[in-house]
């Protein structure tokens, strides 16, 4: 049955900047419609500026101008407490954030104030939402961090003094102490080795599987969400093109965009010349009418430049915005295989 922790409706997000004279929307997010649910991954992908960040700062909670919302809404329902973060006040995004809601954002030294010891930077962000002080706070800290088998000795260190993989680990263990119901983590692993970012993905799905939270995961790399997530959004211009479970997304997209998403995975031991993608992503100031797609879509018609396709029911938790959705059909012969690491050869 469902039960959504998020509820977000024809969410629009713009950014409002001047330019020679005139103001000029980018719409980073167009009319947004989707639900995650309690306990679930879901990823969001799409390739750079689809609007992925942007989407999330306005989930997260993290709008700073030129930013704004410009319609639509957010509800979080943490155990019956509604808050919509793009309307509550500070007082109430401060009780909820690292309680309820946790950012991992891109980047772990943009959370880790490089003048600050790491036990400090705990003070600064937890202390408030446990309610603890002194002794019983640092001692909450170090079973914390043991428990994600991170030496303790990481908070007597300044960030520059650990390993990028080190302080993604430090900044996972910062975003769940308090034990949050939802966790927002933007490319957590985008800058970090193959190695390290498995270790990395692998604490992050450990402790959401033993906290129940949810979990957005944004990142562009598609084989990341074949192992991570429960269900995938695809984003292309700001705009949400296709949604589903994540194998119903390798082994049947109902649009062109996720085929080519999903044919451009490499495959161990396949050489076969993947189908390139042509052209680039529309300006999101001035964005192609109808489908957003459709300059590059080799299915496009007549419809699909006039008028916009709506985001609608294709099969079981999955909707796809396609006119041409029902002739969709993968690109390359689909090898999923969650349970032995996602993608295979
Ligand atoms: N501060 C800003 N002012 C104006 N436009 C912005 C700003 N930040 C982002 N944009 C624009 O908004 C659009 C969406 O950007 P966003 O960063 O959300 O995309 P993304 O999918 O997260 O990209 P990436 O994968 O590269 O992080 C892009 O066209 C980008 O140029």
């Amino acid at each position: 049955m469902s039960d959504p922790i998020l509820t977000v409706e024809g969410l629009k997000a713009y950014y409002r900047v001047g330019q020679f004279g005139k103001n000029l929307d980018i719409r980073a997010v167009d009319d947004v419609t989707m639900q995650i649910e309690r306990g679930e991954i879901y990823g969001i992908a799409g390739e750079s500026s689809s609007g992925k960040t942007s989407l999330i700062k306005v989930l997260a909670a993290a709008i700073r101008p030129p930013l704004q919302v410009i319609d639509g809404s957010v509800r979080y329902d943490f155990g019956g407490r509604i808050i919509d973060p793009t309307k509550a006040s500070k007082a109430e995004l401060a009780e909820i954030r690292w309680k309820h809601l946790s950012y991992i954002m891109q980047g772990s030294m943009s959370v880790l104030n490089p003048v600050r010891r790491i036990e400090q930077t705990f003070r600064d962000f937890a202390q408030r939402p446990l309610g603890l002080s002194g002794a019983a706070f640092r001692a909450r800290v170090e079973e914390h961090l043991d428990h994600l088998k991170l030496p303790t000795s990481v908070l007597r260190s300044y960030p520059h003094e650990l390993s990028g993989g080190m302080r993604q680990r430090v900044t996972i263990g910062l975003a769940t102490v308090c034990r949050p119901e939802f966790m927002i983590a933007d490319e957590p692993t985008t800058a970090l080795d193959v190695v390290v970012q498995k270790e990395v993905l692998s604490l992050l799905r450990t402790v959401q599987q033993e906290m129940g939270a949810s979990i957005i995961f944004v990142t562009h790399d598609m084989s990341v969400h074949a192992n991570m997530t429960d269900r995938i959004g695809i984003v292309y211009a700001g705009r949400l093109v296709e949604e589903g479970p994540t194998r119903t997304l390798f082994t049947q997209p109902k649009h062109p965009y996720t085929a080519h998403l999903v044919a451009s995975l490499p495959m161990i031991g396949d050489t076969r010349p993947r189908p390139a993608l042509e052209g680039r992503p529309p300006s999101l100031a001035d964005p192609p009418k109808g489908c957003r797609f459709h300059p590059r879509c080799p299915m496009a018609t007549e419809i699909c430049s006039r008028e916009v396709p709506p985001l609608e029911s294709v099969g079981d938790r999955h909707r796809s915005a396609c006119w041409h959705a029902d002739e969709v059909r993968p690109l390359v012969e689909p090898a999923f295989d969650k349970a032995a690491g996602g993608v295979r050869a």
